[in-house]
C-alpha cells in the first residue's frame, strides 16, 4: 500500500488550498490514477487499521438495492447516518441506480445483474460499465442532505460513480473514476470495497482476479485532517505485509453474499487513527 501514502504525500506536498461544499476546506489535486495487483493480496491498509466490517455491510447493502440507513444500523455500521434523515431514507443513491435505475419509459435497469451476464458471455465487451451518476436524481447543492432526500433525490451525490470491468488471461479487472475523494477517510474504504466487489464478480464469472485500478477526480485531504496526530502520523508509518480475502462459499448470485461468506486472513495493521468527517 506503498501507492496509497504515495498519493497522500502528492496532496500535502503539491495541493493546492480550496474551498469546498463542506466548509471545512480542503488541500487538493485534479487527476490522479493508482493501480493494486490483486493478485498480490488485498489491498487494505496496514498503516492504520480500517474497520473493514464497514465496508463489508456496506457494499453487501449496496448489492441489496438498499438505500435504507437502517438496514445498515440493524448491522452496527453508522457510516451514513450524518446523511439519513430520522427514518434512514438517503435517496436514490448507490444501491437504487446499481439495481434498479428508472427509466423515463418505466422500465427498471439492474446494471450490476446485467454486468455479471454480459461478463460471462462476451467477456471481451468494451461496455462493461455502471453507472451510479443519474442527473436526473442529483441533490441540490444548496440544500441539506437530509432535505434532497425528503424530495426523492439522492442525499450525497455518488463519489465513486462509474466503473468498467476488463477480462483478459482469464482475470477480472475493474477501474474506477472516483469524481470526489476524501483521502483520509473515503478512499481506503472505497479501495477495499471495490477491491470486494471485483473478487465476488470473478468469483461468480468462474475468472481469477486482476488489477483495481484507480482513477481520481478532486483528491483531497479537508484541512483539519492535516496535523500531527493524523496524516502527519500516518505518513510516518512504514507499510506491511498485505493480508488476503477468502470467500467461503459460493452463492447462486452476486446478491446472496452473507457477511460470514468473506474473510480476511493476515490482517495486521497499525492501530486505528481517528478524524472528524466532513458533512
Ligand atoms: N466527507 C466524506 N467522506 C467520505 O468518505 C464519505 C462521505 N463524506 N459521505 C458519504 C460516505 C460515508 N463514508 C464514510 C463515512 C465515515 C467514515 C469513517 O468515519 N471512518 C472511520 C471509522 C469507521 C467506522 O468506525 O466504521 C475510519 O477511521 O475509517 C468512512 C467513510 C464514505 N463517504
Ligand atoms: O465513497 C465516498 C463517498 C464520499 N467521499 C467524499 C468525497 C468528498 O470529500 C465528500 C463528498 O462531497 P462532494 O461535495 O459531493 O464532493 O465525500 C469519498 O471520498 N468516498
Amino acid at each position: 500500500m506503498r501507492a496509497y501514502l504515495d498519493l497522500v504525500r502528492d496532496v500535502v506536498d503539491n495541493g493546492l488550498d480550496k474551498g469546498d461544499r463542506t466548509g471545512v476546506g480542503t488541500r487538493s489535486l485534479f487527476g490522479r490514477q493508482v493501480r493494486f495487483d490483486l493478485q498480490e493480496g488485498f489491498p487494505l491498509l496496514t498503516t492504520k487499521r480500517v474497520h473493514l466490517k464497514s465496508v463489508i455491510h456496506e457494499l453487501l447493502w449496496f448489492l441489496s438495492g438498499s438505500t435504507d440507513n437502517r438496514d445498515l444500523r440493524e448491522r452496527g455500521v453508522s457510516i451514513w447516518d450524518e446523511w439519513a434523515t430520522e427514518d434512514g431514507d438517503l435517496g436514490p443513491i448507490y444501491g437504487a441506480q446499481w439495481r434498479s435505475w428508472r427509466c423515463p419509459d418505466g422500465r427498471v435497469i439492474d446494471q450490476l445483474a446485467e454486468l455479471v451476464e454480459t461478463i460471462r458471455t462476451r467477456p471481451n465487451s468494451r461496455r462493461l460499465v455502471v453507472s451510479a451518476w443519474n442527473p436526473a436524481d442529483l441533490p441540490d447543492e444548496s440544500c441539506s442532505p437530509q432535505d434532497n432526500a425528503r424530495a426523492g433525490r439522492m442525499s450525497l451525490a455518488p463519489c465513486h460513480c462509474l466503473f468498467q470491468f476488463y477480462v483478459a488471461e482469464g482475470r477480472l479487472s475493474c477501474q474506477l473514476y472516483q469524481r470526489s475523494a476524501d483521502l483520509f477517510l473515503g478512499v481506503p474504504f472505497n479501495i477495499a470495497s471495490y477491491a470486494l466487489l471485483t473478487h465476488l464478480i470473478a468469483d461468480q464469472c468462474d475468472l481469477a482476479v486482476g488489477e483495481f485500478v484507480h482513477t481520481f477526480g478532486d483528491l483531497h485531504l479537508y484541512r483539519n485532517h492535516l496535523t500531527p496526530e493524523i496524516v502527519f502520523a500516518q505518513l510516518e508509518r512504514t507499510p506491511k505485509a498485505l493480508p488476503r480475502l477468502e470467500l467461503k462459499r459460493r452463492p447462486e448470485t452476486l446478491f446472496d453474499y452473507r457477511f460470514e461468506d468473506i474473510e480476511i486472513l493476515g490482517y495486521d495493521p497499525a492501530p486505528a487513527i481517528r478524524a472528524p468527517i466532513a458533512v
